[in-house]
C-alpha cells in the first residue's frame, strides 16, 4: 500500500507530536508554523523548545512557513488553536489538493460565530474531506511513544479507515468514528470541564469531590451532545468519557492547571501562565449552545461565571452544591 503523504498545519505541542507519529514510515511530513522564526528555529534545534521541551523531531519532520508546502499532501492535519482554524484553513485554500483529508485535531468550538470546527472547514475549504480526531491524549505522552488511543470521525467510513491507517502507529491507536459531531464536541467541552476539576483541586475539596464532578460533567457533556446530535457510544467512548477523564484528572492538562491555579486565588487574567487553555474560549460559546437546546450544564455554567470575573470560586462551589436536589439523569 502506498503511504498517503500528510502534512501539519501548526506547530505547537499538538502539532509537533502528531508530525513525529506521521514521520513513521515516511520520508517527509512538512510541519508549518505561523511564524517564520518558530519555524526557522524548529529546523536548527530539531527540537520544539517552546511548546514540548526535550522532545527531538524526527528526522522527516520538515519545518516550514510556507503554506505551499502542503499542495501535495493527500492528508492534512489542522492541529493550530481553535478560534485561528477559520483563518489557517481560509489561508490553506488555495493550496490544498481538491479531495484531500483534512483533519481537525484542534479542541474547541469557534466563539464569535458558534461553530463546530468541521462547520469551519466546510466553509472554508469546500474541496476537502473534514475529518476529526480527538481523545485523551497528551502530546508528551505520543511524542516519549507511551500507548494512547484516540477516534478519528469521518461522514465517510472509508475515509476514517484509510486515516486510521495512516496515522496509526505500534503505540498511537486509532478507532474510526462516523459521528463526527460527537466527536467534537467530546474534545470542545471537556476542557471547560477540566476547568472545574482543576478548581475543586485547588480548593482541596478531596477525591470524592473529584469523582462527583467528572460524572455530573459527564451527565453534561451528553445531555447536551444528544441535543446536538452526537450518538451515545460515542460521549461515552474515547474521545467523550475518554479524554473527560484524563484531562479533569491531571495537572498535566493546560484546562486543569488553569483552573487549579485559581482554585489557588491566581487572577484569571495570569492563571494560564502564558499557555493555550481552549476551555475558557469554549466556555461561554457551550453555555450559550446549551441554552438555546434547553439543555441545563451548572458546572459549565459556573465555569463561564468564575471566568467573567460574576461568581468567584467558593461562590460558585456554594451554588452548585445548593441546588435542588433531583434525579440522576
Ligand atoms: N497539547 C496536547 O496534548 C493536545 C492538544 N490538542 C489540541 O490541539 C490544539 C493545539 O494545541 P497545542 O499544539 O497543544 O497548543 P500550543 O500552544 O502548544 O501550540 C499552538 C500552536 O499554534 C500556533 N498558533 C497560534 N495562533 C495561531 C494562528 N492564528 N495561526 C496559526 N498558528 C497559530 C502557535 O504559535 P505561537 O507559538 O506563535 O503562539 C503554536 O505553534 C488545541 O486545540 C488543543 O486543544 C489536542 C490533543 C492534545
Ligand atoms: O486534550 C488534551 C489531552 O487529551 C490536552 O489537554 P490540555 O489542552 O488541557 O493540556
Amino acid at each position: 500500500m502506498t503511504r498517503d503523504t500528510i502534512a501539519v498545519l501548526g506547530a505547537g505541542a499538538w502539532g509537533a507530536a502528531l508530525a513525529n507519529v506521521a514521520a513513521q514510515g515516511r520520508r517527509r511530513v512538512a510541519l508549518w508554523a505561523h511564524d517564520p522564526g518558530h519555524a526557522e528555529t524548529l529546523a536548527r534545534d530539531r527540537e520544539n523548545r517552546r511548546h514540548l521541551p526535550g522532545l527531538p523531531l524526527a528526522h522527516a519532520v520538515a519545518p516550514t512557513s510556507d503554506l505551499a508546502s502542503i499542495a501535495d499532501a493527500r492528508v492534512v492535519l489542522a492541529v493550530v488553536p481553535a478560534q485561528a482554524m477559520r483563518d489557517v484553513a481560509r489561508a490553506a485554500r488555495p493550496y490544498l489538493a481538491d479531495g484531500a483529508a483534512f483533519v481537525i485535531c484542534a479542541k474547541g468550538i469557534e466563539r464569535d460565530r458558534r461553530h463546530f470546527m468541521s462547520e469551519v472547514v466546510a466553509e472554508e475549504l469546500p474541496q476537502a474531506r473534514p475529518a476529526v480526531l480527538s481523545g485523551p491524549s497528551f502530546a508528551a505522552d505520543v511524542c516519549k511513544g507511551l500507548p494512547t488511543a484516540v477516534t478519528l470521525a469521518a461522514a465517510d467510513e472509508a475515509l476514517a479507515q484509510r486515516l486510521c491507517e495512516a496515522l496509526s502507529t505500534k503505540t498511537f491507536r486509532l478507532y474510526r468514528s462516523t459521528d463526527i459531531r460527537g466527536v467534537e464536541i467530546g474534545g470542545a467541552a471537556k476542557n471547560v470541564f477540566a476547568i472545574a476539576a482543576g478548581m475543586a483541586a485547588g480548593r482541596r475539596l478531596g477525591a470524592s469531590a473529584q469523582a462527583a464532578l467528572i460524572a455530573r460533567s459527564f451527565a453534561e457533556l451528553t445531555r447536551l451532545g444528544r441535543a446536538l446530535g452526537a450518538r451515545s457510544e460515542t460521549l461515552m467512548g474515547l474521545s467523550g468519557l475518554g479524554d473527560l477523564v484524563l484531562t479533569c484528572g491531571s495537572a498535566q492538562s493546560r484546562n486543569f492547571a488553569f483552573g487549579q491555579a485559581l482554585g489557588q486565588g491566581a487572577a484569571v487574567q495570569d492563571a494560564s501562565g502564558g499557555k493555550l487553555t481552549e476551555g475558557a474560549f469554549t466556555a461561554r460559546v457551550l453555555i450559550e449552545m446549551a441554552r438555546k437546546e434547553g439543555v441545563e450544564m451548572p458546572i459549565a455554567e459556573a465555569v463561564d461565571a468564575i471566568l467573567s470575573l460574576r461568581l468567584s470560586v467558593d461562590a460558585a462551589i456554594e451554588a452548585l452544591l445548593m441546588r435542588p436536589l433531583k434525579a440522576e439523569i
